[in-house]
């Protein structure tokens, strides 16, 4: 990949210079003078996904300069390196293999001197004779019962990929029931297992590295937790309701869970990038093989697209120089996400993980700060309870918040008259976002009082932007390409804003610290190795610890 920063672009001064143009202008205005706009600014993926982008700030020429941004960053050559299998991952050499996860032709792709899809194709063969013998009731339990829960442990993407999913497609779920555990918290294990029966429950233990503090006092927890509760302290038991997903496999196997139990994790497949993998197997046992299948199939479809669409016809891309256009030229801080979908509650959380760990960096690939922004603060929540609470600021408080609105023209239930109200609360934001209050508005309501001072109050400037992301269904291929949708956007980010997507160096200090403060708080000596503050607060907690 090359190194270029974007603001040493053409492209980038003449984006200074046209956002000094149009910054003032309101959407309203861009509507009255481009009738045709709503046309030339919606795009339709394979009649699964539309998009309107027509409610932001931004016009034709905005496009073009961004799209000339990616032509001097070598968008293109970039994306060919990522599909070919290079080692982007410079500071791990590693190649970022996810969308051969999800590929199911037999056209080799290579990791460094490996073809890496016969091991693909392997270990998807494992998954789906492996989910169909659980969900069938032919693995049995210890006692020979069926299987009747799977508790998925892990934390970061060994979780929120696949928890994401499976509450979002709940309508698909079969009669296993899934639970998600991945917090240090006691309360969150101990929460789950109250609910189950070691006769009838498999662990799925997920971590790439075997090596996660949170992971694996967990799975050491349950795994006592099943000595105790069976009685039986034995491997060959513990075998028939423990499974792992891991790239450690020697680490694995002396946790206690045999070779044939392991499904792989790859080191070319990073872990906010893994539900397509074995990773996914919780997804799998939830919804059948076949379905995830159509999974695959729809992040498949989206990376074809991506792949070979020019640049003006590329969802990912549109939707990723929009971003960086607000972030950089707007100079806004946050984006927001807001599914118009119960069922989709964890996408914001999932997509958090996904956007701001890649690329919430502040290091260009050359090592030198950046002088731009990376990353906006994801955040968000379903419609409409967020109209509820933190909307009035989207409307009328001081800072420019884009967002992305998702709703299903097709609802999973039957519920038709829940389904076109929540629709037209999702049309009515993007609407009162962009254009605001009118004067018939302001006039209806209110009527006898002091009609301008209230004006002032009640009146909505609008000029707020939005995405409207219409799925025609909400169903295992739409969400799959929804997802691959946001990872391919987060990679073009990367690549015009120069830095690396697919390591993680900021969250390695933290754990550090907390096995080195582990040692202070439990022993018993008083702690002054550390700054007051923190030494005060061990102290503190040491105290009332006694108590
Ligand atoms: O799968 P694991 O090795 O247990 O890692 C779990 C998670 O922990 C790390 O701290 C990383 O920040 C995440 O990217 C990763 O997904």
């Amino acid at each position: 990949m090359k190194n270029i920063n974007p603001i040493n672009t053409d492209a980038w001064k003449k984006l200074q210079q046209h956002f000094i143009e149009i910054k003032n202008i309101h959407i309203k205005n861009f509507f009255d003078k481009f009738p045709n706009r709503y046309k030339t600014m919606f795009r339709n993926f394979q009649d699964a996904i539309f998009i309107d982008f027509s409610k932001n700030r931004l016009n034709e020429e905005t496009l073009n300069l961004l799209f000339q941004l990616c032509e001097e960053t070598h968008l293109r050559s970039a994306i060919n390196a990522m599909f070919e299998g290079k080692k982007i991952n410079v500071t791990e050499n590693r190649s970022v293999l996810h969308t051969a996860l999800r590929n199911r032709t037999i056209h080799p792709i290579f990791s460094g001197n490996l073809n890496v899809m016969p091991l693909i194709h392997d270990e998807l063969n494992r998954i789906k004779n492996f989910s169909d013998t659980v969900i069938q009731g032919i693995w049995k339990g210890y006692t020979e019962k069926n299987i009747t829960d799977i508790v998925n442990i892990g934390i970061g993407g060994s979780d929120l990929g696949p928890k994401m999913v499976v509450e979002s497609l709940k309508d698909y779920q079969n009669h296993l029931k899934i639970h998600f555990v991945s917090n240090i918290d006691g309360s969150h294990i101990k929460s789950v297992l109250d609910q189950v029966n070691p006769e009838t429950t498999l662990f799925i233990v997920v971590s790439k590295t075997f090596n996660t503090e949170e992971t694996l006092f967990n799975a050491h927890y349950a795994k006592e937790w099943f000595f105790k509760r069976t009685k039986l302290k034995n491997i060959k038991i513990l075998a028939k309701h423990f499974i792992a997903v891991s790239e450690n496999i020697t680490k694995t196997i002396s946790f206690g869970i045999p070779r044939e139990n392991i499904f792989q994790f790859w080191d070319w497949v990073g872990g906010r990038y893994s539900l397509w993998s074995a990773v996914g197997l919780s997804i799998v046992l939830s919804l059948g093989f076949d379905n995830f299948l159509s999974l695959l199939d729809g992040a498949y479809n989206m990376d074809q697209h991506f792949f070979h669409n020019e640049f003006y016809n590329n969802i990912p891309v549109i939707l990723a120089l929009i971003s960086i256009w607000y972030m950089n030229f707007f100079n806004t801080e946050t984006e927001a996400i807001f599914p118009y979908d119960q069922n989709m509650i964890n996408f914001p959380f999932y997509l958090q993980q996904a956007v701001m760990e890649s690329n919430g960096k502040s290091i260009n690939r050359l090592g030198k700060r950046v002088q731009w922004k990376t990353c906006p603060v994801i955040w968000g929540s379903p419609g409409t309870n967020g109209q509820h609470a933190f909307y009035q600021m989207l409307h009328q408080g001081t800072t420019l918040i884009p967002c992305d609105f998702i709703i299903s023209i097709t609802p999973n239930h039957t519920l038709l008259e829940h389904h076109n109200r929540l629709t037209a609360h999702f049309i009515a934001q993007t609407r009162a976002l962009a254009f605001g209050s009118n004067d018939n508005f302001l006039k209806c309501k209110y009527h006898n009082q002091d009609k301008d001072f209230l004006h002032i109050f009640q009146s909505l400037q609008g000029n707020h932007p939005s995405n409207s992301i219409l799925l025609n269904h909400l169903n295992p291929f739409s969400l799959g390409s929804l997802i691959a949708l946001y990872e391919h956007k987060i990679f073009v980010q990367g690549v015009i804003l120069n830095i690396f997507s697919f390591d993680q160096w900021g969250v390695e200090l933290g754990k550090q610290l907390a096995s080195e403060i582990y040692a202070d708080i439990t022993s018993s000596c008083s702690t002054i190795k550390y700054d007051t503050s923190t030494n005060n607060i061990i102290n503190l907690c040491k105290k009332r610890k006694k108590n």
